[in-house]
């Protein structure tokens, strides 16, 4: 089936609202709501498809622009791109010029609307933060650095240490003060590593399942599961595997784009590399080394 290329605009205004619009009943996908946007024509760029598209759909102009996240989705009866990107700036105030209802909705309020499939990636994408901390092993000493460093929002924190049971207080510290703690096999937010991915058949009952992936089998299987999020590794050489075989940035884009959700880039990479990552539709990097103090 021909892949359907489109622009989607996740249009944020200053107080974080983010702009939503109900889908015609007609249309694909029809009274579910939608985040603005349309088909890129062809020889059109994202940019330009990204104005047009808004400026028919809203009547605003965009004026800057940074990508978010990109979905391939597979419908029964259409096969889409979803190349998502967050608008930063704009002119005008946004209005249905097709006679579509369209509202402001706090981002904590969009899990109240319904969406189409496709869309799940692109909600988390939204509340997750850029960094993923690997606590690997945890200690007080990094513990201490991470919430000096970063704010609860801003960080996952990743507890792979299988000896963690001396720093139990401070892991139920840190998740008091707001911060998300994921661990393999918790109740709330549990990571499953590839081979656990690999033998399960259902999503397990969790609120926020993780999974690591390493190419597009995996990737599949973690789409098929639902997973909220993903690791994909390992992207670059590690000091640790200096002879391994790494998958490389252009691997890891086309990896990130199968994946129905947000994808952290992991293995090699540090605090250097998140503008080039984000430039390729990673949801941030993930990393040991890149949280550690130096
Ligand atoms: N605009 C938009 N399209 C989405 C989203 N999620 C999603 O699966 N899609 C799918 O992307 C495809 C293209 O979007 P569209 O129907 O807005 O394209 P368009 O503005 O050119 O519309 P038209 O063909 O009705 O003129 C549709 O199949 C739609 O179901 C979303 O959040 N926003
Ligand atoms: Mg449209």
């Amino acid at each position: 089936m021909k892949v359907v290329h489109v622009a989607v605009a996740v249009i944020e205004r200053e107080n974080g609202d983010i702009c939503i619009a109900k889908r015609a009943d007609h249309q694909h996908q029809g009274g579910l709501w939608e985040f603005p946007g349309g088909k890129v024509e062809a020889g059109e760029t994202i940019t330009q498809a990204l104005q047009r598209e808004i400026h028919e759909e809203l009547g605003i102009d965009v004026l800057a622009h940074s990508p978010l996240i990109s979905v391939r989705y597979r419908y029964t009866d259409k096969h889409v791109l979803l190349d998502v990107h967050r608008i930063h700036q704009f002119e005008g105030e946004p209005h249905g010029k097709e006679g579509q209802p369209v509202v402001w909705c706090p981002k904590s309020q969009l899990k109240n609307y319904e969406f189409p499939a496709a869309n799940k990636g692109i909600l988390n994408a939204l509340i997750l933060p850029k960094q993923v901390a690997i606590l690997d092993p945890i200690s007080n000493e990094q513990v201490e650095y991470l919430t000096q460093s970063y704010a609860p929002d801003e960080l996952v924190i990743y507890v792979r240490d299988e000896n963690k049971s001396e720093f139990l207080t401070q892991l139920s510290d840190l998740k008091d003060k707001g911060y998300p703690v994921l661990q393999k096999n918790d109740p709330l937010m549990a990571h499953l590593t590839s081979a656990q991915l690999n033998s399960l058949e259902d999503r397990p009952d969790v609120i926020w399942l993780s999974a690591s992936c390493h190419n597009e089998a995996e990737i599949e299987k973690a789409n098929a599961l639902e997973v909220d999020f993903i690791f994909i590794s390992p992207v670059q050489v590690t000091p640790s595997h200096p002879g391994g075989d790494v998958l490389g940035w252009d691997k890891f884009q086309e990896l990130a784009e199968l994946a129905h959700m947000p994808a952290y880039a992991l293995g090699g990479v540090d605090m250097q590399d998140m503008e080039h990552a984000l430039a390729l539709g990673a949801q941030g990097i993930a990393g040991i080394r890149a949280f550690k103090a130096e």
